[in-house]
């Protein structure tokens, strides 16, 4: 059998990227006279990328969003968030205990994310995280995204591990639906990005700390799910 494998999410699961997430988009914001959202407001708006991100903003100011607009604001988001990586984005508590554990213990990793890939890879490399990783699939890497669950199986693939021996970690609806649409036992974080609590959504477990993510607990998670 190949070697087990865990799969993350990044942004509000393996590092809190908030600050800088909200920084970039209230730039982009400001330049179509939109006013800042503040972190309640981004918990709702995340999730889906960048692009999306724009979208629902101008949603919820009840404003017009012209395609070329958007495109624009979408760059000047990006060119803004890139320029800063890390910027105050870390890693949360307990992450690279548990990545630690999880190499040790033999496990394939890899990071499934609506992040694009390039901000993806450059962030966990700022952090001095990208050894870990086997794979780092972003919402431009395939042609699908959370919650396509192909987003997940082929982002496990890439990474040489098999979906049937596989585990995910998220903290939002989009990470629980794809893990359960791939068939694949689903770990939500309770300190991400959502404005509902991933309990509603029926993940297989809710943690509070990485210190409760072992690789004991994850093997039987995954042989529980078979
Ligand atoms: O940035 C986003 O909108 C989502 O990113 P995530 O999939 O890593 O949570
Ligand atoms: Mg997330």
């Amino acid at each position: 059998m190949t070697r087990p494998i865990i799969v993350f999410d990044l942004d509000g699961t393996l590092v809190d990227t908030a600050p800088d997430l909200l920084d970039s988009l209230n730039h982009s914001l400001a330049a179509n006279d939109l006013a800042a959202v503040d972190e309640a407001g981004f918990r709702r708006f995340v999730g889906h990328g960048g692009r999306v991100m724009i979208e629902r903003a101008h949603a919820a100011q009840n404003k017009a969003l012209m395609a070329e607009e958007h495109d624009r604001l979408l760059k000047l988001f990006l060119d803004h968030y890139t320029l800063n990586i890390p910027g105050k984005s870390r890693p949360y508590p307990g992450v690279i205990a548990a990545l630690d554990h999880f190499q040790a213990a033999g496990y394939l990793m890899a990071v499934c994310t609506n992040k694009y890939e390039a901000n993806s890879v450059a962030l966990i490399g700022a952090l001095g995280m990208s050894d870990y990783f086997g794979a780092i699939c972003g919402q431009d890497t395939f042609a699908f995204r959370k919650p396509d669950p192909r987003h997940l199986t082929e982002t496990i693939r890439l990474a040489g591990g098999d979906p049937n021996n596989a585990l995910m970690v998220g903290d939002s609806q989009t990470d629980i639906d794809t893990a359960k649409a791939a068939g694949i036992p689903v770990v939500a974080v309770d300190f991400g990005y959502t404005d509902r609590h991933v309990r509603e959504f029926e993940p297989t477990l809710v943690i509070s700390h990485f210190d409760t993510l072992t690789p004991d607990l994850a093997e039987r998670l995954i042989a529980a799910a078979r």
